[in-house]
């Protein structure tokens, strides 16, 4: 039986840096993710004055309550959709001038609706080129709060973003929402706030959240990264191995872990305890369609391994994939078709025929879920090749290294 540690999670680890920087003493993250995203949002805090050590096992953060310790910054986003869309909302409950700037791939993804929140709020906040994208300025001066209405329906993180934000207020808020993708990344966001002191109330289709000031957490473990353990365990699915992710089970906070229902659908063995899963392929993949919205940063790896099934793959009520690191569906099905597979898009949906893929080179769109998911699928077409493999950095940096250690591990030479 193969055991594989997959690295920590994206999102527990930037809202853990969020929470503990706005929190009252110091907070110790053990087993954060190491990666350019969560190195980016580490990078963007330090900017803004706080301090943040990174140890090998474990970053220390001193909060600030009252926000950042500087009057003016510039703080570089990368390509980090958490760093880009939570800082702002962190600073503008601070005080002083604080410009954000991001990749190019970063600038085109949308933040507009975020950003008129924050402005209905009473926030001074500029963007330098196209409204609701990167570059923008934020003039902070505090946060009085209130009641607002938002669109989630393109990013569940700009909820995220607001209701980081909303303790930090003076009054409070009560966000009504209109539309809401990735729901259960929304879910991590109201236990990771509790975690760290603060309950928010759920009234029908609103959130209201307290002005209450956070608490750090002395000893504070993020979880294994889901969307991660995608690419092991549908490896394991596609090629009849077994293997399993300690760490993350029935107990785990990230929606993601969902994904190894997917595959038990498709006929692998499953077995979900609270703090594991292992998956064991069967030698069946079968064909389905199923409804990712919850799920969506694991379409790609689905997509990729779907032409093995034994009759169409559909996934559905995704159209937000298409504001992503790329436009997931396009990119699926570009890489597909380059593989002679057949496919279908739609605006929110991908269906993909059985098929025997060809050798062929994946335009991976600097896309890191493209990458891992793609060279998984080449687990069972060897000589696949990605146009850009330094991609996975986003997340995994190890990645080529652990889909290696699989390789060889399962003998598939
Ligand atoms: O809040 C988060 O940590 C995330 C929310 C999801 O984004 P959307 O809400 O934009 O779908 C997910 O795709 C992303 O990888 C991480
Ligand atoms: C969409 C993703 O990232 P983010 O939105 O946090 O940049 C992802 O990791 O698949």
């Amino acid at each position: 039986m193969t055991i594989m540690h997959v690295p920590g999670s994206k999102s527990v680890t930037a809202r853990a840096l969020f929470l503990a920087a706005a929190a009252g003493g110091t907070t110790v993250l053990r087993r954060p993710l190491v990666s350019d995203d969560t190195e980016g949002f580490a990078e963007g805090l330090i900017a803004l004055g706080y301090r943040v050590e990174r140890g090998p096992e474990a970053w220390t953060i001193e909060g600030r309550p009252e926000g950042p310790a500087v009057a003016e910054a510039e703080v570089f986003c990368r390509d980090g959709a958490t760093t880009a869309r939570f800082l702002p909302a962190l600073v503008a409950a601070g005080r002083g001038v604080f410009r954000f700037d991001a990749s190019a791939q970063m600038r085109r993804r949308p933040l507009g609706p975020l950003t008129r929140a924050l402005r209905e709020l009473g926030v001074d906040l500029t963007h330098e080129g196209e409204e609701g994208h990167h570059p923008l300025t934020v003039r902070a001066g505090g946060i009085k709060g209130g009641r607002i209405t938002l669109d989630a329906g393109l990013s569940s993180q700009f909820l995220t973003a607001l209701l980081l934000v909303g303790p930090l207020t003076s009054e409070g808020l009560e966000i009504t929402v209109t539309d809401l993708v990735s729901a259960p990344y929304v879910e991590i966001t109201l236990a990771m706030m509790r975690g760290f002191g603060v309950e928010v109330r759920r009234e029908g289709d609103a959130f209201v959240v307290p002005a209450r000031p956070y608490t750090a957490v002395a000893g504070y473990a993020v979880e294994p990264d889901a969307s991660t353990a995608s690419y092991p365990l549908a490896a394991a699915a596609l090629t009849g191995n077994s293997v399993t992710i300690p760490g993350l089970g029935s107990g785990a906070m990230q929606g993601d872990v969902r994904f190894a229902e997917v595959l038990r659908r498709m006929g692998a063995d499953v077995d979900l305890s609270h703090d594991a899963v292992t998956v064991t392929g069967t030698g069946t993949l079968r064909g389905l369609t199923v409804n990712m919205r919850d799920i969506s940063d694991t379409v790609p790896t689905l997509a990729a391994i779907a032409p093995f099934a034994d009759g169409p793959v559909r996934i559905e009520d995704v159209h937000n994939i298409r504001v992503k690191e790329c436009d997931r569906l396009e990119a699926c099905a570009e890489n597909l078709r380059r593989l002679g597979i057949e496919v279908g898009t739609g605006r929110d949906w991908i269906e993909i025929r059985p098929g025997t893929p060809r050798l062929a080179e994946i335009a991976c769109h600097g896309d890191h879920r493209i990458a891992m998911s793609f060279a998984v699928a080449g687990l069972r077409t060897p000589g696949v090749t990605l146009d850009d493999p330094g991609c996975v950095k986003k997340t995994f940096p190890g990645f080529h290294e652990a889909l290696a250690g699989l390789r060889a591990e399962w003998g598939l030479g």
